[in-house]
Formats: structure tokens, C-alpha cells, sequence
């Protein structure tokens, strides 16, 4: 992979190993229809070696998407897990765990997946949208994202436009989004112009919900 990655100097020690804190400090912020997004701070500690780890070994892939008579590169790149077989860094494998016990979801809620996604930098962004492909278009369901790497914003909005909360999302930190959210509520990642480096997001989902 050749992104070029630089540890920032606000980075935790960068030799340290990963290791995933307690989930228990989560703070929620209740939105309208029944959606929530729980916000935990540096859950992943010691995220730089996820990073590297993550940059070097995943077949990362760019993508398309018809727009209007032409093809459009997608501005991020990607790479799906099904969950079938182990994850490319253990701890992610373990967040899963975490998760799972945590939130204690029946069945078909429950973490299986991981949709990894990479922003090489401010230029690479995700539209407003909700993960409707699925069972979030018409029940509850949760979506738990693991942020490592440079800060980005996960900008929220009721679907269809308004005013709503941002998360400063990078280096270890969790948002779960919850409830009715990904049906009455759009996320968004924006492009920036600051200088920033790469973000990789790592999106546990139940099967069938992308
Ligand atoms: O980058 C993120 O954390 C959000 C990604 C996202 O919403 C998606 O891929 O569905
Ligand atoms: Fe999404």
C-alpha cells in the first residue's frame, strides 16, 4: 500500500501493543426516532500498529459507481470481511468479541461482519447516506465503527437534512449507531482540506446489512 503514513506527535507511544479498554465509559447521545450513537474515546489503544498493519496487509481495492453516463471512482478505498474467517489484525477480532458481549444483541443483530474502508487522505470522503442495503432499511439494527488513524468528522443528520451531532472520529475510537439510525439518519465522512493522513474505518455489522 502507498499511502504514506507519518505517526503524528499526538500519538499515544507508538511502540506500545494494541489493546481494546473497557466499554463501560461509552456515552450515548439519544437522537430523534429512536436512534442513538454511543461515542467511546480511544477504546483501541496502541492503534498505530493496527494502522500499519492494516495499510500493508489488506488487498484494498478502489471502486466504481455509475454517475449519470459515466463511471466515478468511489473516494475511498475498500475491503469486505464476512467474518467466516479471521480478521487481518487479531484485535479486531477480539473488538468483535467485545462488542458482542457488551451490547448482547439476539442473533441476527449480532457483530459478525467488517467492512473496512480506507480514506488516504482529506480528499476521500463518504456521501450522506444510511446503511439501508438490508435489514437496516426497515428494523432496528447497529452499526460499530472502530476508527485508526488521522481524525476525520462522522457527521450525522436526520435523513433528508437538519442540524446534528459530529464526532471527531481517529486513533482508537468507537461510535455505535444504534436504534431506528441508519433508516431516520444519515452519516457522512467530509472531505477536508486540512492535511491529513490516512483513516482506516472498520465497520462491524450483523449479516445482511450493509
Ligand atoms: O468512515 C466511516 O466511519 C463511515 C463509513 C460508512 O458510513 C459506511 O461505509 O457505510
Ligand atoms: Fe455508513
Amino acid at each position: 500500500m502507498s499511502v504514506l503514513h507519518q505517526p503524528s506527535m499526538f500519538d499515544e507511544d507508538v511502540t506500545a501493543g494494541p489493546a481494546l479498554g473497557d466499554l463501560s465509559t461509552t456515552t450515548r447521545t439519544e437522537l430523534s426516532d429512536g436512534a442513538w450513537v454511543d461515542h467511546r474515546p480511544g477504546w483501541l489503544t496502541g492503534s498505530e500498529q493496527v494502522l500499519d498493519t492494516l495499510l500493508r496487509d489488506v488487498p484494498w481495492r478502489a471502486e466504481e459507481r455509475q454517475m449519470y453516463d459515466r463511471q466515478v471512482a468511489v473516494p475511498r478505498l475498500l475491503c469486505w470481511y464476512s467474518g467466516a474467517v479471521p480478521f487481518p489484525h487479531p484485535v479486531l477480532d477480539d473488538a468483535r468479541t467485545a462488542l458482542n458481549a457488551h451490547y448482547r444483541p439476539g442473533p441476527p443483530d449480532r457483530f459478525v461482519t467488517a467492512g473496512l474502508c480506507l480514506y488516504r487522505d482529506g480528499a476521500d470522503s463518504v456521501a450522506w447516506h444510511g446503511d439501508r442495503i438490508g435489514r437496516g432499511a426497515t428494523q432496528d439494527t447497529m452499526v460499530a465503527i472502530l476508527s485508526v488513524g488521522s481524525g476525520r468528522t462522522l457527521a450525522l443528520r436526520p435523513r433528508g437534512g437538519g442540524a446534528g451531532p459530529r464526532f471527531h472520529l481517529g486513533h482508537g475510537d468507537l461510535v455505535v449507531m444504534g436504534g431506528s439510525c441508519q433508516r431516520t439518519w444519515e452519516h457522512a465522512v467530509p472531505k477536508t482540506a486540512k492535511p491529513v493522513g490516512p483513516r482506516i474505518s472498520i465497520q462491524f455489522r450483523p449479516i445482511g446489512v450493509a
